[in-house]
């Protein structure tokens, strides 16, 4: 488990009209497979699913995944999974993040999401802007990072101390296979 203490449960939750206005700049399709890591009660989870897209919510802590798990019944396409971002599995086959993570959690994450055998395509990260600035300047090898739509702190309930953006890292080349599930040679 990461994080420890207080901290851990501190949240800055999107408002609603700032999900939207996000979601609407990075064009999420019905055929994406999309995590929302860190997903408190869904703010991100329930508009990507109203695009139809495939959602998988990550949530720590246990009374965010009640409410969301609620609030997503009888949508077939989104699955909640109580757990940690930086252990749970990641997907075998190619999926997007789109995600408001724990600041404090977010550089872990980003190296987490970009190991070599990541099967990730793309992530757009709603992160401190002196971050995507950061990743911005030097990316994750791999990756393409691009600062997308700027996000003040007023986006937030409670706003943070700083004004976000969101980092979009976008994948360079193909997504490796994860180790193990590589076809054997033919035999000669
Ligand atoms: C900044 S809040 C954002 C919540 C939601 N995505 C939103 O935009 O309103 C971050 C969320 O991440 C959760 N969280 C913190 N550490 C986590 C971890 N290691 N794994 C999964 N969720 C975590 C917190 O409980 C909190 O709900």
């Amino acid at each position: 488990m990461s994080g420890n203490g207080q901290r851990r449960w501190g949240w800055h939750r999107l408002r609603k009209t700032w999900a939207e206005r996000i979601l609407d700049g990075i064009a999420v399709l019905d055929t994406d497979l999309v995590l929302d890591l860190g997903s408190g009660t869904g703010a991100l989870t329930l508009p990507i699913a109203a695009r139809g897209a495939r959602v998988i919510a990550v949530e720590l802590h246990a009374g965010r995944v009640n409410r969301l798990r609620d609030a997503v019944a009888g949508h077939d396409r989104v699955t909640v999974v109580e757990g940690d971002m930086l252990e749970v599995p990641l997907p075998h086959r190619p999926f997007r993040v789109v995600a408001n993570p724990p600041y404090a959690a977010a550089a872990a994450l980003v190296r987490r999401l970009t190991e070599r055998d990541s099967a990730l395509r793309r992530a757009d990260l709603v992160v401190p802007r002196w971050m995507a600035n950061r990743y911005a300047a030097a990316p994750p090898r791999g990756f393409t990072a691009e600062i997308g739509a700027h996000v003040p702190a007023r986006a937030f309930d409670p706003p943070p101390r700083d004004d976000s953006a969101v980092l979009v890292l976008r994948r360079v080349r193909s997504p490796r296979r994860r180790r193990g599930s590589r076809r054997r040679p033919a035999p000669r």
